[in-house]
């Protein structure tokens, strides 16, 4: 690997919260390797198999999934990484941990989950997702979750910029451990992060497509994909409409890559070190502000066309009553919880609705219904496919 002067350097890493001694079993890997391969080998990533991206149990098994989806985010973030001498294996364990702590059905399930702990601290799924890698995945003898190294932990509390120390989940880790929130972080995450936008900017189109929510017509109204279609056309006028759509949503990814790559060469010119990527004050790996308008006008499109669509906002209110209704039953008679949730549900609030949105947000879609179903005796309406 060519290492960059501003890359994170597993070698230099800040270490881990939980000083671990495994001799004999530690291997070639570097601190940064091993925290992806913990995130691959955890119970809440493969989860992520079962988790609405955009659409809630899909007819077809060729959409995306949030597995599927953070596997796409981890490709274009791997290019992004090498070609600007980072680590790519912290570019890496960053994006295909960021989407951890999402939970059922997407953003209908995470609403859900915000207005039922209203009262007791709020729910987001960032920092949800450091709760469950750093708290409450327990497959290690001798540390609660993962014990990442700071780097990764920062990361994935930090991929879209400073957030507080005030935030419910937050706190508590970074109390801990400080994880400098109100600095941006290395170079690394931000690559995840903007790599996350390419990837569902682009799949979410493939996916709108495939379902028949958006049309060739409907995306010949954004000028630059208009652009980009014709110049697909003419490069391959033989090829099906159904190819020519594939190629230009390839071609889009392509465009974006480099745009990030031609912005953030720029914006990284003279930096030593990864301190200076942190106290830049202002986020240096991203979109080029011709790239970021386009990427404004494309998202504003895609809601009002493909997630607000009137079917998706139909399924999106099946699923929060889903969230909203498992929230009351565990909270009227938390015997319907498993024996090992409840075996450690506090007595009082706040602690006890963050456990319960804690045991929710780790569900599946799939799991949820089956919840809601043996809790309610019938199936939600609806959301039967899953
Ligand atoms: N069906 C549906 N999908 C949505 C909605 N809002 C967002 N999505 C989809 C579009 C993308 O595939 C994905 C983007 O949301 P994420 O939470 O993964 O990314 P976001 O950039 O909002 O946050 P993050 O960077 O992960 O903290 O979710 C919605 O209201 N309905």
């Amino acid at each position: 690997m060519n290492r960059a002067p501003y890359a994170a350097d597993p070698a230099a890493s800040r270490g881990r919260e939980f000083p671990e001694d495994r001799d004999g079993t530690r291997g070639p890997r570097s601190e940064f390797q091993r925290d992806r391969d913990r995130i691959i080998h955890s119970i809440a990533f493969r989860r992520l198999r079962s988790k609405t991206q955009v659409f809630v149990a899909p007819d077809g098994d060729h959409y995306r999934t949030r597995l599927t989806h953070s596997i796409e985010v981890a490709q274009i973030g791997r290019v992004i990484a090498r070609e600007l001498g980072l680590d790519e294996d912290l570019t890496e364990a960053l994006c295909l941990g960021h989407d951890i702590g999402h939970p059922p059905f997407g953003h209908a399930g995470e609403t859900a989950l915000e207005e039922a702990m209203v009262h007791a601290g709020g729910y987001d799924h960032n920092a949800q997702g450091i709760r469950m890698l750093a708290r409450l995945e327990s497959n290690y003898p001798d540390h609660p979750g993962l014990n990442l190294t700071w780097e990764t932990l920062e990361g994935l509390a930090k991929h879209n910029g400073p957030v507080s120390a005030a935030n419910w989940a937050l706190s508590d880790i970074d109390a801990a451990y400080p994880l400098e929130l109100g600095q941006w972080p290395s170079l690394e995450a931000q690559v995840a992060a903007v790599a996350d936008d390419i990837a569902y900017d682009n799949h979410d189109i493939d996916d709108g497509l495939r379902a028949g929510f958006l049309s060739l017509d409907d995306l010949m109204e954004i000028d630059f994909l208009a652009d980009q279609f014709r110049a697909v056309e003419k490069r391959f006028p033989h090829i099906s409409r159904d190819k020519q759509l594939r190629e230009l949503v390839r071609s889009q990814i392509g465009l974006m890559v480099n745009d990030v790559l031609e912005h953030t060469r720029k914006n990284i010119v003279g930096l030593d070190t990864v301190q200076q990527v942190r106290e830049a004050g202002k986020q240096l790996a991203g979109f080029s502000p011709d790239m970021a308008d386009r990427e404004r006008m494309l998202k504003k499109f895609m809601y009002q066309r493909l997630y607000y669509h009137p079917e998706q906002l139909q399924t999106a209110e099946r699923a929060r009553d889903v969230i909203a209704r498992l929230f009351v039953a565990y909270q009227q008679d938390p015997t319907t919880m498993p024996d090992d949730w409840l075996e450690r549900l506090p007595d009082t609030d706040p602690e006890k609705s963050r456990h319960i949105a804690d045991f929710i947000a780790g569900m599946t879609d799939r799991f949820a219904i089956d919840q809601c179903t043996r809790i309610y005796g019938r199936a939600p309406q609806g959301l039967s496919n899953v």
